[in-house]
């Protein structure tokens, strides 16, 4: 009788050990794959890491380049556009020849259109055409690129 009951007593502790063993491996289980699901899931709501953050810059920097590189003579009526007919509202600033309205691109990006009060006389076209050449030249981070400008005013 004796050797029954610690017969049975011994299975009951081998089956409680049993049991606990195979559900500490279960919870290791599922916590791990739910860990590998989360690692593995998209990354929706991170920013791109900085690596790529500095490429992107570059490679915008690199489009604005090309588009520096040649900037685009515009008809007269694309800067009447591009300007809104000169809306007075849009002007930013002026200078002693000209007033600097805001713009957008059809991409959003704002740029600033100087528009030349045109009196007449070799000597304001000369300095037109000496801005628009010094700018179309220079390159640096801290002075406007010249992506356009137009010429043709009374040619149409
Ligand atoms: N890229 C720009 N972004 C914002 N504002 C500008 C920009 N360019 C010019 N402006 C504004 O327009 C004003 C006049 O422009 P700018 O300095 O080019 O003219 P200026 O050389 O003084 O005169 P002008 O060329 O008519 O003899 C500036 O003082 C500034 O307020």
């Amino acid at each position: 009788m004796d050797v029954a009951v610690a017969l049975s007593l011994l299975f009951c502790c081998v089956l409680l050990l049993a049991s606990g063993a195979i559900a500490f491996l279960l919870i290791r289980h599922f916590l791990a794959s739910g860990a590998e699901a989360r690692a593995a899931a998209p990354r929706h709501r991170q920013p791109p890491p900085a690596a790529n953050q500095q490429q992107q810059r570059a490679a915008s920097i690199a489009v604005k380049k090309e588009e520096e590189e040649a900037p685009r003579r515009l008809a007269w009526r694309e800067v009447e556009a591009l300007t809104g007919g000169f809306d007075e509202s849009a002007v930013v600033g002026r200078g002693g020849s000209s007033a600097v309205y805001l713009a957008r691109l059809l991409d959003g990006s704002p740029v600033a259109v100087k528009v030349h009060r045109w009196c007449g006389g070799e000597r304001r076209l000369r300095a037109f055409r000496q801005e628009l050449d010094l700018l179309r030249r220079l390159r640096h981070p801290n002075i406007v690129a010249l992506l356009a400008y137009s010429d043709d005013h009374g040619a149409n």
